[in-house]
């Protein structure tokens, strides 16, 4: 009778992990036997010298660490001096390979950003900056710059390279999860870009994406970065190969689950009624801005009567900041929230914004100081925040009925991930 194996003989090691999606992208690529496996430091020889593993993913702090303990090495792991993958090899020995490398490089060449013969400007000097590196000196960029916050030059020398630099490449964790939004350096002055990536995937859009998407620059997220590594990692553990398609469907289906749904419009267009549709036909949680603000302090309205308006936009940036990190939800906001432009990381870095659009005739009045005083006052209202509403959504729905709204979101949603 043979022993059942007391390990699953893949999965991903570390000290400390926290929620993971490579067991969830090893499934997806057919490999149902991916496991977390936290262990410290001396339990390290122990835990790699059992027969049952087979194939390895390694992350912090352990990507150097682990080198010792392979018997061979692929060129990219020597070069960059840490292993990210470790496969068992038929005399019991551990090959160690780093995917990120392939991950970074299938990132770059989906977003359609080329490196040959570009000057590239690496924010960061850590572990992912020398994959990074490493690869950028193969696909044979012209110059490679690191900025870092120890060693020259620094964060704050950006700006000497904003004429020339063509990409620009984060691998710190500035603005990722849960500090965001967040940014290390600004776009602004930068006049030849034509990539910017961000190795982080939570949030989707980092501040300096959504900066980028501003400024019409290709960009791309950490994501693709993750499931290309996992990729090349389940090609080495199965030993087949995987097509491109496989790869793009895993990130759609990532994507998909993770977008959130935002609703901005005019006071009482129906973005907290449409939003409980939505909820409804999704399965997802509502988050309702105003609702949150009331359980916070008080209702909106009351508030923007004894406080000011002022007072309440300072609230609700900083509530709105606090609500708009989770993933995969619907979010109904205040209808005000376009009125500073700060908001908008805020909303786009995990989101889909759609504004919901009904004749000014037919909006709800009740409760909405900002709407008191008639047709002629909501018209002025919405004269200021027409291009507001314009500036801050993906998609404008026009609709008459909640029913007919949440219909052409669900529908304008599952095609815009699906085409
Ligand atoms: N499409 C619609 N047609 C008619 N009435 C609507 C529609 N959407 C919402 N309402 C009604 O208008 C009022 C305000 O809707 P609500 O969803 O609270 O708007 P918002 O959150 O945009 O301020 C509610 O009484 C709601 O029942
Ligand atoms: O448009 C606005 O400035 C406001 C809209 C209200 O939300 P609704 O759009 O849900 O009415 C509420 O946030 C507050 O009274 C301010
Ligand atoms: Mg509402």
């Amino acid at each position: 009778m043979s022993q059942t194996p007391v390990l699953s003989p893949y999965g991903l090691l570390g000290k400390t992990l926290g929620h993971s999606y490579s067991p969830a992208i090893h499934k997806a690529l057919g490999n149902p036997a991916y496991a977390l496996f936290e262990r410290a430091p001396h339990e390290l020889a122990q835990f790699l010298a059992q027969p049952d593993l087979k194939g390895l993913n390694v992350t912090i702090p352990y990507k150097q660490t682990v080198m010792s303990a392979c018997q061979s090495l692929s060129d990219a792991a020597k070069r960059i001096g840490c292993v990210n993958t470790m496969v068992r090899q038929a005399d019991n020995s551990w090959y160690g390979h780093n995917t990120d490398y392939d991950g970074f490089i299938f990132m770059l060449q989906r977003a359609n950003i080329t490196i040959t013969g570009k000057k590239v400007l690496v924010l960061g000097d850590g572990a992912t900056s020398h994959t990074v590196h490493i690869a950028l000196e193969d696909l044979g960029a012209r110059e490679i710059i690191h900025l870092s916050r120890k060693t020259a030059p620094f964060y704050e020398e950006a700006p000497q390279h904003a004429h020339d630099t063509e990409v620009i490449i984060n691998t710190t964790p500035v603005g990722m999860y849960p500090n965001c939004p967040n940014q290390l350096i600004s776009l602004a002055d930068f006049t030849n870009l034509t990539g910017v990536v961000d190795v982080i995937y939570n949030p989707y859009r980092t501040a300096l994406l959504i900066e980028a998407e501003q400024k019409g620059i290709p960009y791309s997220d950490g994501l693709p970065m993750l499931v290309g590594q996992a990729v090349a990692a389940a090609t080495l553990f199965q030993k087949k190969t995987f097509t491109k398609e496989e790869a793009e469907r895993i990130i759609t289906q990532l994507r998909q689950e993770q977008e959130n749904i935002i609703l901005i419009g005019m006071p009482g267009v129906g973005k907290t009624t449409v939003g409980e549709a939505l909820a409804n036909r999704f399965k997802r949680p509502l988050i309702d801005c105003d609702d949150e603000f009331e359980k916070r302090y008080c209702h909106p309205g009351e508030y923007i009567a004894t406080h000011g308006e002022a007072d309440f936009r300072e609230k609700e940036t900083v509530l709105l900041q606090e609500l708009c990190k989770t993933t995969g939800a619907i979010i109904a906001t205040g209808g005000g929230v376009v009125t500073r432009p700060e908001n908008y990381a805020s909303l786009r870095q995990n989101g889909r914004i759609y504004w919901l659009q009904r004749p000014l005739t037919a909006l709800a009045t009740d409760n909405r100081p900002l709407s008191q005083g008639g047709l002629q006052r909501l018209e002025t209202l919405y004269t200021i925040r027409q291009p507001l509403y314009t500036a801050f959504s993906q998609v404008c729905v026009n609709f008459t009925t909640p029913d007919e709204g949440a219909n052409y979101i669900e529908e304008e949603y599952h095609a815009h991930f699906n085409s």
